[in-house]
């Protein structure tokens, strides 16, 4: 097979994309926070709202550090962010579930997940999306361009300028595409079943609104922000 090299501009492109997503992470662990007790439906409400919040600002300082972003329309810009911020924080709440824990941890994790108040029906394709991400064992540069390639998305909701759009993703297919082969050489499929977990992504987030209309609470608040952002109130 011949050799795949990554371009210099592909590297520098992944170097940029990759400092972005370390340098714009969650302020505090979630994780951590979640194996020390479990709360009371309310407080995980409280807690999901707050760590959703920063989670969008990250997102939003995350994306202006993708080459060729702010040069898009900025009502593209805006479109492309409020169609990912839901995708992008379930697959970063996977990677989350998937980082490697001391024994036990990920059970008592799962466990605490399971009684957070999230209607037990998104369960199953909740854990199931986190697992098959996990199976996947992503480097952190893949974790960085799969990122953007979900933000990149031509087809969200009122983007008026597709091709812009599809070049810049094209740009990071072509540097994942690349990265997939040099970091799983044995699994000649694996760049697929990457792409295959974007649209178990998308799937899951046709649920959020519903999953927290129905948290086992009464009184759903949200911020302003998250009901601009999740579609809900
Ligand atoms: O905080 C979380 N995720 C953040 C978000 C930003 C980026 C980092 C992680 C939550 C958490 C809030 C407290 C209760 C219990 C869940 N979390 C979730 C989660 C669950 C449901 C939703 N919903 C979205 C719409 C409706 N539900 N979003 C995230 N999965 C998680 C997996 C972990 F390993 C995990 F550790 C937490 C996780």
């Amino acid at each position: 097979r011949e050799k795949v090299e990554m371009t210099k501009e592909q590297r520098a492109l992944m170097k940029a994309i990759v400092d972005a997503y370390n340098r714009h992470q969650i302020p505090q662990d979630v994780a951590k926070k979640l194996l020390q007790e479990q709360y009371s439906a309310e407080e995980n409400f409280l807690l999901l709202t707050e760590m959703a919040t920063s989670q969008v600002q990250v997102l939003v300082e995350f994306t202006k550090n993708i080459p060729g972003f702010l040069s898009l329309d900025r009502e593209d810009q805006i479109a492309l962010l409020k169609g990912s911020t839901v995708e992008a924080m379930f697959l970063r709440s996977a990677q989350v579930f998937s980082r490697k824990m001391p024994n036990g941890h990920t059970v008592v994790l799962e466990e605490r997940i399971r009684k957070s108040g999230i209607p037990d029906e998104f369960m199953t394709p909740m854990f199931n999306f986190y697992k098959s991400i996990g199976e996947l064992h992503m480097v952190q540069e893949e974790q960085a361009i799969l990122t953007a390639i979900t933000i990149l998305m031509p087809d969200r909701p009122y983007v008026k300028d597709h091709q812009a759009v599809e070049r810049l993703q094209e740009t990071m297919l072509n540097v994942l595409r690349k990265l997939c082969v040099l970091q799983h050489p044995q699994e000649q499929q694996y760049f697929a079943r990457l792409l295959g977990r974007l649209t178990e992504l998308r799937t899951l987030s046709h649920y959020h609104a519903e999953m927290l209309t129905s948290w086992k609470m009464n009184d759903h608040k949200f911020t302003p922000l998250l009901c601009e952002i999740w579609d809900v109130q």
